[in-house]
């Protein structure tokens, strides 16, 4: 520096010029002291520099191989071990654990136990595809919780048994994609997953569907499906929490229970109410051939059908009409259908079969209708807590005359009943063969019953059954289908009798009514059974009902009541009555009319 200065005042350097060359000089020292820094830390920073990741292959390459991985897990055999298998971690040379795990776990539900996929485990191009061995099985979530892997049973979810189901219970590490299906839905049973299929022929306007199903139950998780009268037009919807207490009889889904036959399609109609052209419609079924009643098919009485030739027995009857429904303006409405696909449940949500009829034997009829009416009451206290109201079918004949136990009976609230006639003659409310009459006569008249809730058929149809049972069909919808019942009559208590030849309310041996399965409510004009003309309640409708209890006194009924509970294959209309699960038949008889029953008796109670 003093050299400098020296140097400077001897040539005459200003000052100035001085130090900024000093200055320059300072910063370019520092500046190379600082390169000097870098590259002794660079050179040591490369000695214990990682190594390098690999080279990734491009994009398209990765996408291709991604696709062959793919290909090569097509058709995968169901291995749920993989889903218990722990996943290898994460390596960059496979993607994002995320993306890759979930596909993983939704192809790794469906892959071979030989190919093992699992992230960074195997290079893609390295997978083989499995030999396909069995058709894909349905997720478990359809099937219920799986069986313990202690049983191999294979749950046949459709009529071919070589569906199959390998339950192995998913682990904690199963996949997201199972684990959000698998819902706590109720075990098969052995026996539900052997049970045959029932195909059941549709009930709501037969001409616009079919439904392969087993009877509805009230518990059950399937819809009956109604006629088109009382299928209240809504699309399926959600079911609100039914008003019962499950398991007991008057349990029923509330709103909208769904026929599903499992693996098999059904659907589901909601007649929509709502002005629109009404649908043809064949006539009605009509009436039997009542000098043969034991005939083997179908009988027409040829003045309903002129213009059908007459074949003979074997024809099948015409699709029924569809009833006209008023709508809510009084105006005349007509249904449409609805049909939507219902998704595949639970198989044991809809296999159980009918429980078993309760016999109860009384000493005589004096016993025999004070116990009715203590029946009755129950059956209304169980309804009227559950939904305020009481609903209610009676038959004719000597019925009417066993509910005098009604009378004075201090558990009765007559103004929660409304009351219907399981069948009634097609005569004057006042005329002596009229069901309405026996009851007012014996009972109603007697009653504080409200009389606007007593439903009896509109005289001015009597010359026209098929508006008459259009009529009645309507009152039935006014009173289910916006309630409780929603889509179809549930009656709280059907009460029946039973006439020396089996028959039950108008439903007689061989007629043709007997397979009705569209109708709430159908008529005959040529009843074995005087007056010939009749309107009668369907079996869809007395098999949905919670209760249903026949009264059969005397010897009179001592070998068609053996016949009916001994000797149910032969298929007496009585025999038909099987209110579907968990619906309860109940027999109310006298030892007169026991005396050659085999059929196990079960002591009256509450
Ligand atoms: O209208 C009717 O005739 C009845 O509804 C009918 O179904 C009756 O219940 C049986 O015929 C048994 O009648 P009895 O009990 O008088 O034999």
């Amino acid at each position: 520096m003093l050299g400098l200065q020296r140097r400077a005042s001897a040539g005459g350097l200003s000052q100035q010029t001085l130090i900024i060359a000093i200055v320059c000089a300072a910063v370019g020292g520092l500046v190379l002291l600082a390169i000097l820094f870098r590259t002794i830390r660079s050179c040591r920073s490369r000695r214990n520099a990682a190594p390098l990741p690999p080279i990734q292959p491009l994009a398209h390459q990765r996408e291709h191989q991604l696709a062959q991985f793919e290909a090569s897990l097509q058709p995968h055999r169901y291995d749920p071990s993989f889903l218990a298998a722990p996943h290898p971690p994460y390596s960059p040379q496979l993607g994002s654990p995320s993306a890759r795990g979930s596909k993983t776990s939704l192809l790794g539900s469906y892959s071979s136990p030989h190919t093992s996929y699992r992230e960074g485990s195997e290079e893609l191009s390295n997978l083989t595809p499995p030999e396909p061995e069995s058709p894909l099985p349905v997720p478990h979530s359809f099937l219920g919780a799986p069986t313990p892997p202690s049983s191999s049973s294979s749950t046949h979810l459709d009529d071919n048994p070589t569906t199959s189901y390998t339950n192995t219970p998913t682990t904690s590490s199963a996949p997201s994609s199972f684990s959000k299906h698998s819902k706590s839905l109720p075990k098969l049973s052995r026996d539900d997953q052997s049970r045959p299929h029932h195909h059941r022929p549709l009930s709501v306007a037969s001409s616009l569907s079919r439904i392969s199903s087993l009877p509805h139950g009230p518990h059950s998780q399937v819809q009956a499906i109604m006629p088109a009268p009382l299928a209240p037009g809504i699309p399926p919807t959600p079911s609100r929490q039914s008003l019962y207490e499950p398991g007991t009889p008057g349990d029923r889904m509330s709103v909208v229970d769904r026929w599903v036959s499992t693996g098999q399609e059904s659907t589901i109609y909601s007649p929509v109410l709502q002005e629109s052209a009404r649908p043809p419609r064949a006539p009605r079924r009509v009436s039997s051939n009542p000098q043969n009643t034991m005939t083997t098919g179908p009988q027409f009485n040829h003045r309903q059908y002129p213009s059908m030739p007459d074949v003979g027995l074997q024809r099948t009857p015409p699709v029924p009409r569809m009833p006209s429904v008023y709508g809510q303006g009084g105006g005349k409405t007509h249904l449409t259908l609805l049909s939507a696909p219902l998704p595949i449940m639970a198989a044991s949500a809809v296999h159980q079969p009918p429980n078993p009829s309760i016999l109860n034997v009384f000493e005589d009829s004096s016993i025999l209708v004070r116990s009715l009416a203590d029946f009755v009451v129950k059956a209304q206290k169980e309804a009227v807590d559950k939904k305020g109201r009481f609903t209610i079918a009676l038959s004719g004949g000597s019925l009417p005359k066993t509910l005098n136990g009604l009378i004075g009976h201090q558990g009765v609230k007559w103004d929660k009943w409304h009351v219907f006639y399981v069948d009634e003659r097609v005569v004057p409310l006042d005329h002596p063969d009229s069901n309405h009459k026996s009851c007012n006569d014996v009972l109603f008249s007697k009653v504080s019953i409200p009389p606007s809730q007593i439903h009896t058929i509109s005289i001015e149809f009597l010359d026209d059954l098929e508006e008459l049972c259009d009529n009645y069909e309507e009152q039935l919808i006014k009173e289910f289908a916006q309630k409780d019942s929603a889509r179809f009559p549930v009656f709280d208590l059907i009460l029946l009798g039973m006439g020396p030849d089996g028959h039950t309310a108008s439903l007689f041996p061989g007629h043709e009514l007997l397979q009705e399965a569209d109708r709430w409510v159908a008529y005959i004009e040529d009843s074995p059974k005087p007056p010939p003309k009749r309107i009668t309640l369907t079996y869809p409708v007395i098999n949905h009902a919670s209760r249903v209890a026949f009264v059969a006194t005397g010897e009179g009924k001592q070998d068609i009541l053996k016949g009916v509970l001994d000797q149910p294959e032969l298929g007496l209309p009585a025999s038909k009555v099987k209110p579907s699960y968990p619906g309860q038949l109940y027999w109310f008889v006298d030892n007169a009319a026991a005396a050659k029953v085999d059929y196990p008796r079960t002591p009256f109670k509450l």
